[in-house]
Order: structure tokens, then sequence, then C-alpha cells
């Protein structure tokens, strides 16, 4: 009894969540941007700024153009990251120490995800971490998986 009471109350809070969620991106949906923690995805590839549902100002995020990858991408292809065949997306393996090191070092990438609403495609097997970066929405890379995996690079410069 006592354990249905406590899943009842998650699934609620949850729901009052996803439900301001909701009320969140659908009033952003008017506004012809997709609202994300702050950030705003756009289905078109559109420059513009535009005004979220809380707002903000917010920079849409498009599809790297040549100069963008010539000048940002490159960098990062010269550590190690490479292009994934037949998608617009980047991978790096990176080998830690140990498991613990390793789902330390997740964290500490997961913490930045949520802050900026961008998410990493990975897999870890005990000290390993096999990452791809894409931008789901724009169906490609843009300047959140260079911001992503410059801080993957960052955060494991930190442990050499
Ligand atoms: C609804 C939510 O804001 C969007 O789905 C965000 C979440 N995290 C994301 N992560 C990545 N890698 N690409 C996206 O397009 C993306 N979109």
């Amino acid at each position: 009894m006592l354990l249905t009471k406590f899943a009842q109350n998650v699934i609620k809070n949850n729901f009052q969540k996803a439900a301001n969620l909701l009320v969140k991106v659908e009033s952003a949906a008017a506004t012809g941007g997709f609202v994300g923690l702050g950030r705003l995805y756009s289905t078109q590839n559109r420059t513009t700024a535009t005004t979220s549902a809380t707002g903000k100002k917010s920079k849409m995020v498009v599809k790297l153009n040549e100069q963008e990858r010539a000048e940002k991408l490159q960098p990062l292809l010269d550590v190690g990251w490479t292009l994934v065949d037949g998608r617009d997306a980047i991978y790096k393996q990176f080998v830690l120490k140990d498991f613990n090191q390793a789902f330390s070092f997740m964290t500490g990438v997961a913490l930045l995800a949520e802050k900026i609403n961008h998410h990493p495609e990975w897999f870890n097997c005990y000290n390993k971490i096999n990452v791809t970066l894409s931008t789901h929405d724009v169906g490609g890379l843009s300047s959140q998986d260079i911001r992503m995996a410059n801080y993957f690079e960052k955060q494991a410069d930190l442990l050499k």
C-alpha cells in the first residue's frame, strides 16, 4: 500500500512537470521556436533570434556552415574526433582510468547537457565512453555540438 502511494506521488509530480513543459512548448510553438531550457531548436534553417516563452532572447540553433566547419570543427578533428559515415555527426572514444573515473566524467558532462539542453549519444563500457554528437532537431552538426565536444576535451584534459 505504502509503495503504491509512493509510486502515485512520483507519477503525479512528474506528470505535473511534463504538463508545465507542455505549456511552455505549446506557447513557444506559437512563436515559431521550440523551447528547451532556454535554448531554441528551429526546424527551419533560420539564423534569426527569437523570444522564447520565457521572454528571453535565444539564438536559433542551425547547422554549421562551411566556414564554421573549417574554423570550429577542424580543431576537433585534429584532436581525434572523426566524422561519422552517412551522418552529419562526430565521434570520439574516451578511455579513462577505470569505471569510477568514466562515470564521474559522464556525470560532469550530463550536468552540462541538461544546462544547455543538448545531449550526447554515448555508450559506456567500464573505462571507455564512445561519444557521438549531432543535433537531432536540425539533422546535423550545430554550434551546440562544437560546444559540447570542446567541453568533453576540457574535462578530459583535466584528468591528464
Ligand atoms: C525537447 C528538447 O528541448 C530537445 O529535444 C533537445 C534536447 N536535447 C537535444 N540533444 C541533441 N543532441 N540534439 C537535439 O536536437 C536536442 N534537442
